[in-house]
């Protein structure tokens, strides 16, 4: 299994760049279905897991996809397959985002249901209530969910009881095309929502009130490839002002919006951080002893359920017992367990966390159980005294690009330990014997060269 290994105690100085939003490029992608002609060009794309299977999803429905540098090129025009692959929707929940476009596009779609996760059961009855209402006919059986309308799909006005992220972007994306107008009533605000409503406009669509709490869209009828920006990924700014705050570090984090941000940096500097932003990026220094605050999740704009675990653990090192209350998903404490195992004392009640600040953190071996569990362990172990080995890794590269590398460039002690399986992989890539590979990842590791002999000799042997 591969690790990543963090000896903490250093301060994070210098320049971290943001790579773009994970959750704004997925559902982009997933709309790019939606183009009957030409080709889309999406820049700013991150080389994220997620993306590459998304890719697939795409590709397994007809779409021709090129990922080169940052930036993809799909072009959709002969789109014929309505059923995305079982095997690839359930490496991820937003495979679950070309259900409106295909329903849009071909009047039909066949999809597994994407099931829960480790944060919460996570259903999608929202996302069913708006394509009923827009006169989709919704079928169960075998662990797919179909969807089929006869002739096209109408405008209607849907109420969403929960402001969901997925839903909103699903039944947007499912009304461009529909005949007459749609109305979300109680739409997700969140930045990426907006991002997606621009790319959806520069096909041609009519998407307006993106980012409010109503949203219109009167069906066109048809949309063409366009080409579109990214935004830059709130929470991967926000995990990098975390870091820097938690290791007493002075960062800038080049690419992160402020109004993007509002509420993180309301926090950090509640706490005594200081935060500067400009038209670039922010600058985070945390030069004095941090403060206890209380934190509860929201949807946009209130705090983010996916900062709330960097967030604990910045709380464990500030003076004084923070409150977080995780009102969004109903299981999303499960790194509390991990925070425990390097001496953090937190007692968790339902949806709420009792944190208990200035407890000296220690390394100690822990595993990701969800992509932001995985970056709060990363946070941890920047703090923490002696080094930490964190499993789970694939959680982490779900969502953050060469967040080690980054991590390194601002003075971390923090090392990827590559698993045997990818010494052999690369060793025959590189059309080198695995003990010379072996060498050079030794050489690569400086500080942590023997954990990871520790973690490659056994396979090797
Ligand atoms: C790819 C992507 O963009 N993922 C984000 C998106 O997930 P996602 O779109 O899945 O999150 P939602 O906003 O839909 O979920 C919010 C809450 O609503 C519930 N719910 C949702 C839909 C539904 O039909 N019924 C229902 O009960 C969910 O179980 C959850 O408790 O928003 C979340 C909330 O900001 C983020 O944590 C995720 O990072
Ligand atoms: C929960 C998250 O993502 P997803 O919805 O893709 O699981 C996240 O980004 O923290």
């Amino acid at each position: 299994m591969s690790k990543i290994i963090v000896r903490g105690g250093r301060t994070l100085t210098g320049t971290v760049r943001v790579h773009g939003a994970k959750n704004s490029v997925l559902p982009i992608l997933a709309a790019s279905l939606l183009a009957e002609q030409g080709s889309s060009v999406i820049h700013d794309v991150p080389a994220l897991d997620d993306v590459k299977n998304i890719l697939q999803v795409l590709a397994a429905l007809g779409v021709y996809a090129k990922h080169q540098d940052d930036s993809v090129r799909l072009n959709a025009e002969s789109l014929t397959a309505y059923e995305a692959p079982y095997e690839l929707v359930r490496k991820m929940r937003a495979s679950f985002l070309v259900m409106g476009p295909l329903l849009a596009r071909l009047g039909k779609v066949r999809i597994s249901l994407p099931g829960g996760c480790a944060i919460g059961t996570r259903p999608i009855d929202q996302h069913l209530k708006g394509f009923e209402a827009m006169g989709a006919e919704i079928g169960f059986g075998q662990g797919s969910i179909e969807a089929k309308v006869n002739g096209k799909l109408r405008g209607a006005r849907i109420y969403l009881d929960i402001a969901s992220v997925g839903a909103t972007e699903n039944i947007m994306m499912a009304a461009t095309t529909a005949v007459g107008t749609t109305v979300i009533e109680n739409a997700a605000k969140e930045p990426e929502i907006v991002d997606l409503a621009n790319y959806l406009n520069a096909m041609g669509a009519r998407v307006r009130g993106a980012g409010t709490g109503v949203i219109r869209i009167e069906g066109v009828e048809r949309l063409c490839a366009a080409e579109h920006q990214v935004i830059p990924d709130r929470v991967e700014a926000g995990t990098y002002m975390v870091a820097a705050a938690i290791t007493g570090g002075d960062v800038y984090v080049e690419g992160a919006i402020r109004d993007h941000l509002g509420p993180i940096i309301a926090k950090l500097e509640e706490m005594g951080v200081q935060v500067d932003c400009d038209e670039n990026g922010i600058r985070v220094c945390a030069l004095k002893p941090l403060r206890a605050v209380d934190v509860k999740t929201l949807p946009y704009p209130g705090f983010p359920t996916d900062m709330q675990a960097q967030m604990m653990t910045l709380l464990l090192v500030a003076d004084g017992t923070s409150i977080i209350t995780e009102t969004v998903f109903e299981n999303r404490f499960m790194h509390v367990d991990e925070l425990i195992k390097m001496g953090a004392e937190i007692k968790v009640d339902g949806r709420t966390a009792i944190v208990t600040g200035g407890v000296k953190l220690s390394g100690a071996s822990v595993a990701a159980t969800d992509l932001r569990a995985g970056a709060a362990l990363i946070c941890a172990a920047l703090a923490a005294d002696g080094s930490t080995e964190i499993g789970g890794i694939h959680h982490i590269e779900r969502g953050y690009v060469s967040i080690v590398n980054k991590l390194a460039d601002l003075g971390a002690d923090i090392y990827r330990a590559p698993s045997p399986e990818e010494v052999l992989e690369e060793s025959e890539k590189a059309a080198l014997q695995p003990d010379k590979l072996m060498k050079q990842f030794e050489q690569r590791a400086a500080a942590s060269a023997e954990v990871v002999i520790r973690n490659i000799q056994p396979t090797l042997a």
